[in-house]
């Protein structure tokens, strides 16, 4: 099968339990929750979304023919000699649209410990070493364990307590960033102070200027 990826790069983890780690981003295009088109956010089922994931035109995107091809480009874009610690993060996007066993094993192949960012619309594919499942208000939740869980906050169809008590190691809390990001920053914290089983996640990435 072949694999459309908008972008690609080196970066830190910027969010949730792995965060400051070294990694390469591979990000599919195309997503289940939401066409990609401004002209469609305000009817789509989700509707926060800080990313473009239209197309193949990012930095390192393009149209992959098969799983070594992709796996080739993954592997040439890990930023360091050390390769023990080599690690991928799929994303998009929604990667379970496209992210296969073939990917899976081809990547694993070439040294990489795999981290997955869902919906969790879909199921993730076995092989896959660290899942976290962040959940969407008006979606069927389908993935419903992994490692960590990071609800973007606050979405109010979609209280904390309602996925409390699903099968994950973590729950973190992720400050809905737009226009009422300082709000919901202020509420994020006061909601991990009064239930401390949820840890907050900032997005660090944005905080420093790195992709
Ligand atoms: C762009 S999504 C791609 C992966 C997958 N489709 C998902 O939603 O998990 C990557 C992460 O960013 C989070 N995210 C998206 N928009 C956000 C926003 N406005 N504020 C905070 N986090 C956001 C998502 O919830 C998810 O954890
Ligand atoms: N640095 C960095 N960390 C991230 N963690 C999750 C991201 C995503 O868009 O899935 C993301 C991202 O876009 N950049
Ligand atoms: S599910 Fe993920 S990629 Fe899709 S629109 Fe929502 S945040 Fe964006
Ligand atoms: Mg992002």
């Amino acid at each position: 099968m072949s694999y459309a990826i908008k972008e690609m790069f080196a970066t830190l983890q910027g969010e949730g339990a792995q965060a400051g780690r070294a990694a390469v981003f591979c990000r599919f295009a195309g997503c289940n929750l939401w066409s990609g088109r401004e002209a469609d956010r305000a009817r789509a089922v989700c509707r926060f979304c800080d990313t473009d994931f239209v197309g193949t035109d990012g930095q390192g995107g393009g149209r992959f023919a098969d799983a070594a091809a992709l796996a080739d480009a993954i592997a040439a874009t890990w930023p360091a000699v050390d390769r023990t610690q080599a690690f991928v993060v799929f994303t998009g996007g929604e990667p379970l649209l496209q992210l296969d066993r073939a990917l899976i094993d081809a990547v694993h192949a070439r040294g990489f410990s795999i981290a997955i960012e869902t919906n969790g619309t879909l199921p993730v594919p076995p092989g896959v070493d660290w899942i976290c499942v962040s959940p969407k208000a008006g979606a069927d939740l389908v993935q419903r364990s992994g490692q960590e869980l990071k609800l973007v906050y606050p979405q109010p169809a979609l209280p904390p307590d309602s996925v409390a008590g699903l099968d994950f190691q973590q729950f973190w809390l992720q400050p809905m960033d737009g226009p009422a990001q300082g709000e919901n920053i202020r509420a994020a914290v006061a909601y991990c102070q009064a239930n401390p089983r949820w840890r907050l996640s900032l997005q660090t990435h944005k905080l420093i200027g790195i992709p």
